[in-house]
């Protein structure tokens, strides 16, 4: 657990970067700080490895107090990403990676058997190890910055800003890779970054800073979503919140119809002459095809699924308007129709989250 204390950082030029910070990041969590450009963001992260030292309050590593950790035993169990990587140019990947094991004084062999490993660990094929940072795409030396990060097993990582210099699409994935790490090696995770939807993506809690080093709110994303604590807060939620929350609602209560689908094997006049708008046309084996007006035969139109119980009422709302019948469909973990969830029962869904 990192805990602030009241933490103050008044720059020598008078500059007051953070103003009583206090928070807890829970140990095995990723705490996010989120906010406008200069609220203090990265101050506060440097705070935690000692890169910049508090002027008032005090940081506590698991109830130890940084400032009495000397600043080279204290990283060592710390990790620490940076925007673009921070990759040493002219030293190849496998090296980059056992930085911090050679520092610890690892043979030569054991530092580049543990890079060898994380560099799998992050998704990135071994045959990279030999090549040098500039060989490789952004979001492959980001994916080398965590491993890098990763290396001595720190038990606390410091993410500043890691994933922006990339690509929205390479971005994504990289989020994605770190909720799949951090699922297996439950570190202690403290991330800045000015994205809000990053920081609803990734964070167990968010502290929401305004300029000023001043914390507005500290929440898991849901509470966050659903109850503002300002307007400050509000406007950097941005306007399409309601939507957002969604992503944090269930499919499980979602009602479901199953006499909406026919199969393909009987022909196109299957289902004909039924007084339903639309039915699912799916294969023998239960996986859908496409939607089949009930009214104009002929071509079938697109269809939208979603994982019941898995995914969100998001995904099955998306689901929903990605097909002209409206109704998203739902799909077992193996891609089989499960049922349809109309725009009734959509709706009704909605309307239950809305209230609660
Ligand atoms: N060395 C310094 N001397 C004086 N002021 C500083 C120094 N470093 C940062 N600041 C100021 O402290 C405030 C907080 O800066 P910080 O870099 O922590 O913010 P941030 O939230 O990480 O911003 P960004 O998202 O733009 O990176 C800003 O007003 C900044 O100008």
């Amino acid at each position: 657990m990192i805990t602030f204390d009241s933490v103050t950082k008044r720059y020598p030029d008078g500059t007051v970067a953070v103003d009583h910070l206090s928070l807890e990041a829970p140990t095995g969590e990723i705490t996010v700080f989120v906010g406008p450009s200069g609220c203090g963001k990265t101050t506060s992260l440097r705070m935690i490895n000692r890169m910049i030292d508090v002027s008032e309050g005090r940081i506590l590593l698991d109830g130890e107090p940084v400032q009495d950790i000397d600043p080279p035993t204290l990283r060592r169990g710390i990790g620490y990403v940076i925007q673009q990587a921070g990759l040493f140019p002219h030293r190849k990947i496998v090296d980059n990676i056992a930085t911090v094991p050679y520092l610890l004084g690892w043979d030569k062999k054991k530092a580049r058997a543990r890079a060898m490993e994380l560099l799998e660990r992050v998704g990135l094929d071994p045959a990279l190890a030999q090549r040098y940072p500039f060989q490789l795409s952004g979001g492959q030396q980001q994916r080398v910055g965590v491993a890098r990060a990763l290396a001595a097993d720190p038990p606390v990582l410091l993410m500043d800003e890691p994933f922006s210099a990339v690509d929205p699409i390479v971005r994504t994935s990289l989020q994605d890779e770190l909720l799949r790490l951090q699922s297996e090696l439950n570190k202690t995770i403290v991330f800045v970054t000015h994205d809000i939807d990053e920081a609803i993506k990734l964070g167990d809690r968010v502290a929401v800073l305004r300029v000023g080093g001043k914390l507005a709110q500290l929440a898991d994303p849901k509470t966050l979503l659903a109850e503002p604590a300002d307007d400050f807060v509000r406007e950097f939620l941005g306007h399409d919140r309601g939507i957002r929350r969604l992503q944090f609602i269930s499919t499980e209560g979602l009602r479901l119809r199953t006499d909406l689908t026919v199969a393909d094997d009987v022909g196109p006049d299957a289902g004909a002459g039924t007084s339903e708008p639309w039915l699912l046309v799916v294969t023998g084996d239960g996986r859908p095809v496409g939607w089949r007006s009930g009214r104009r035969s002929g071509e079938l139109e697109p269809y939208g699924a979603y994982v019941h119980g898995r995914d969100s009422m998001r995904a099955a709302l998306d689901a929903a308007l990605l097909s002209p019948s409206g109704c998203a469909v739902a799909v077992d973990g193996d891609g089989k129709v499960v049922g349809v969830a109309t725009k009734d029962a959509l709706d009704q869904a909605l309307a239950e989250a809305a209230d609660g």
